[in-house]
């Protein structure tokens, strides 16, 4: 079939390739005109024969929002919008209400899978009308991992992003628990040899994973990891999945204490233990630290 797909970045680059591979057509449009095989939306649009599918993989917010409008503007009844960013869920419903209302169909999906995509495949979660999901279909089975599992019709317009979202909280709290493991195991002195341990734990343990493969190929790198400073950012996804716990009052005590350990990793001092160390100074004579 033939696709349009807008942003050619690490995933979109990489998407357009893997699809190709598989046979399809694909017609790429990025504000970068090295990446592009087209110079503008409208461009993309007059080259792809209808009823069109176009793919949008440019960053979650604004830039969707932006992408969403002008492609409202373009396309025509029959046509299907695929948001493949990491939007927030709470997105879809409107950029699935806003095309409808000009008789254009809305697919939402999360894509799992990072820089490795292109030869792994990527994970994928969907959501919206079971007519627009077929229309995608091909180039759903021509992203997902081959295998019986790598990709899922979520549910609902929203349950796709919604799904990648909880993915991206679980994937914050595995990492934060190998990461502690991995310090505690890095403190001890009865421990020699940290990185073979993490290395052993790849086949036959309950704990084995990708994530736990990637921290192996990371202690390859830099054993002690001493390269680095302990900084992490994150993108919208923990908190997002932390907010939707809290409007279902659900517990998530492991994903939301992965979500503040980054908050954490950003400050050089900590005004909250400031705090206590004054407190226990206060009530018990206890002793500060001065800067
Ligand atoms: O499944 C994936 O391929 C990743 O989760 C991917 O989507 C991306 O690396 C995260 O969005 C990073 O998220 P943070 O910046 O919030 O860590």
């Amino acid at each position: 079939m033939e696709l349009g797909l807008v942003g050619l970045g690490k995933m979109g680059g990489n998407m357009r390739e893997r699809i190709r591979r598989a046979g399809h057509t694909v017609i790429g449009y990025d504000r970068n005109p090295d990446l592009a095989d087209v110079s503008s939306l409208k461009e993309l649009v007059d080259s792809l024969q209808g009823p069109r599918v176009v793919w949008v993989m440019v960053p979650a917010g604004a830039a969707t929002q932006a992408t969403i409008d002008e492609l409202g503007e373009l396309l025509s009844p029959g046509d299907v919008v695929v948001d493949g960013g990491n939007s927030r869920w709470t997105d879809d419903e409107k950029h699935a209400e806003e095309l409808g209302a000009k008789g254009i169909g809305f697919v939402d999906c999360g894509v799992s899978g990072g820089v490795w995509g292109l030869e792994n495949g990527y994970a994928l979660m969907y959501g919206g009308d079971a007519a627009n999901v077929a229309r995608v279909q091909p180039v759903f089975d021509a992203l997902k991992p081959e295998g019986d599992f790598g990709s899922v019709h979520a549910g609902k317009v929203g349950a796709g992003h919604f799904a990648k979202m909880v993915h991206n909280g679980i994937e914050y709290a595995m990492m934060q628990a190998y990461a502690e493991g991995w310090e505690l195991l890095e403190k001890v002195d009865s421990v020699t040899d940290v990185r073979e341990v993490f290395r052993s734990w790849q086949e036959g343990t309950v704990i084995r994973s990708w994530l736990l493969d990637l921290a192996v190929n990371a202690l390859d790198q830099d054993e002690h990891l001493d390269k680095l400073r302990g900084y992490a950012a994150d993108s919208g996804e923990g908190r997002w999945t932390v907010e939707a716990a809290i409007d279902n009052a659900v517990p998530l005590p492991a994903i939301t204490a992965s979500l503040f350990a980054r908050f954490a990793s950003r400050q050089d001092d900590s005004p909250q233990m400031k705090m206590i160390a004054a407190l226990r100074n206060q009530f018990g004579g206890h002793a500060v630290e001065s800067k």
